[in-house]
């Protein structure tokens, strides 16, 4: 697959945002590596896309150019003030945003918006459901340059979904403070909820609980359980689509899923764009039984494995080897609050108690939220609180690892000791039960490894 995508001679590039090529520009670049295409070189543009955009387009140096969305506008604007350098494609006129550019025979440019053709091939798949054709995007305030892009990304959305015939309005959502301002009237019944901001993806700024209308069940905050008053309320569509590519699934998109609601996330989206880009270069499709696979390996490789189960059923043991097998880094939770305390966990347990312990545990899994590719080796109790289950859920896969109580290690686990393991197997039992999104019965430490490397493998 390398060589066939093998790129020796570097004459497509990617444009980055320079303060940002550690994360946007870093994810989409690592997805095309990752479909075998090599070569792309990557040139590091100014925020201030004045100051080298313009250079880079007129120069002629690239026969295909693709660009961080920040400038998706400024190359359009570009574009559209050079006609004899470039044109742009119909679909990049009507959103007003280039993120592709491709070099014709002539010399010219002509500017496409992928990430839009992406988004309305899924809008198209999805239209028979469909019914009443309205949609409300949610944008982030005009508050940084960051969120003003992305307000650009909903006025181009609104005008893609227009042209499919659905009906926008745009809710600006404040995700750092709670409450919500309405410059136009929502759709009522809204069938497309299309997430523009970062709403219900910063799990780290959030401390309110995210609510939908005609909904029960919320996404929880701190230690509180879900409940209906109060909080951000947002109508229950019948698509949810998301443009933020981290994390892998963002609060909406989980709560969306349980409901049975479809969702597209925007790791999924900046996928196909990565494979489009590609395609795009090469002039060619590529064949869909391997762009399938190297789309699940992108996942399995971008998300924690996290172990969760029974203290002392072996979380930490197979969680270092997992590490080892598959070159990832470990990271053990009661070893972080360990860390961050700077006491041995039964010290702290003794000195401090559980509530103490058990806030510490809540900091040490935030900081781990928003990362990508960690072996995540849980305490027992991780998982008791929805805060940390809907923290660890973001990028993460839960793997639940079930051993007889009879095996379990009790030596130095003191809540195991003080409360028995029968009775805190009953109360847990059911946590890791819906939390799993695959229980293995663990038998010798090898053949344990061996059964959740089965889907690596
Ligand atoms: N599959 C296994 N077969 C036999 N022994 C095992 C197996 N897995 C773990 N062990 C042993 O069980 C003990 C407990 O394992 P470990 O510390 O990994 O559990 P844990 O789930 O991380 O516990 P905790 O919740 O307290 O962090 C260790 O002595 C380990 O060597
Ligand atoms: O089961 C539990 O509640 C615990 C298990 C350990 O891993 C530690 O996280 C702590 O001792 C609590
Ligand atoms: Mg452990």
């Amino acid at each position: 697959m390398a060589e066939l995508l093998d790129n020796d001679d570097p004459r497509f590039a990617f444009a980055a945002l320079k303060e940002y090529a550690a994360n946007s520009g870093a994810l989409l670049r690592s997805h095309i590596e990752a479909f075998g295409f090599s070569g792309l070189e990557t040139v590091e543009l100014d925020v201030n896309a004045a100051k080298g955009l313009g250079t880079l387009l007129a120069s002629k140096r690239y026969a295909g150019l693709v660009l961080d969305r920040y400038y998706a506008h400024a190359a359009a604007k570009w574009l559209a003030a050079h006609p004899t350098l470039g044109r742009l494609t119909e679909r990049a006129a009507r959103s007003g945003a280039v993120d592709l550019l491709l070099r014709e025979g002539d010399g010219t440019l002509t500017g496409d918006d992928l990430a839009q053709e992406i988004l309305e091939d899924v809008l198209r798949t999805h239209a028979p459901n469909l019914t009443c054709r309205t949609a409300l995007i949610l944008v982030d305030p005009p508050a940084s340059d960051a969120a003003a892009a992305q307000r650009e990304r909903a006025r181009s959305l609104r005008a893609s979904l227009r042209a499919l015939g659905i009906e926008t309005a745009l809710r600006v959502v404040d995700a750092n403070r709670p409450g919500i301002s309405l410059p136009e009237a929502p759709a009522a019944e809204p069938d497309l909820l299309l997430n523009a901001s970062v709403f219900g993806t910063d799990a780290v700024f959030s401390d309110e609980p995210l609510f939908c209308e005609r909904c029960e069940a919320a996404i929880p905050s701190e230690n509180v359980e879900p409940k209906s008053a109060g909080g951000q309320r947002l109508p229950e569509p019948r698509l949810l689509v998301e443009t933020a590519a981290r994390p892998l699934r963002s609060h909406l998109l989980i709560e969306a899923r349980r409901r049975g609601i479809p969702a597209v996330s925007g790791f999924e989206l900046e996928v196909a764009r990565a494979r489009a880009v590609i395609e795009a270069f090469l002039g060619r499709p590529l064949r869909n039984c391997v762009s399938a696979t190297i789309e699940r390996d992108i996942r399995l490789e971008a998300e924690n494995i996290v172990l969760i189960g029974m203290p002392g059923c072996g979380k930490t043991t197979i969680g270092k080897i997992l590490a080892q097998r598959l070159m990832r880094r470990f990271v053990d939770v009661d070893e972080l609050v360990a860390q961050h305390v700077g006491k041995f966990k039964a010290r702290i347990y003794r000195e401090e108690g559980e509530a103490f312990f058990r806030e510490k545990e809540t900091e040490a899994i935030r900081t781990l939220a928003l990362k990508t590719g960690l072996i995540i080796s849980t305490g027992g109790g991780s998982c008791l609180r929805p805060v940390n289950r809907a923290l660890l859920g973001l990028n993460g896969r839960f793997i639940w690892l079930k051993r007889p109580l009879a095996k379990l290690a009790t030596r130095d686990r003191p809540i195991a000791i003080a409360r028995g393991v029968a009775a805190l197997y009953e109360e847990r039992a059911p946590i890791y039960s819906s939390l799993a999104d695959r229980t293995i019965e663990v038998s010798s430490i090898d053949e344990t490894v061996r059964a959740i490397l089965g889907e690596h493998a």
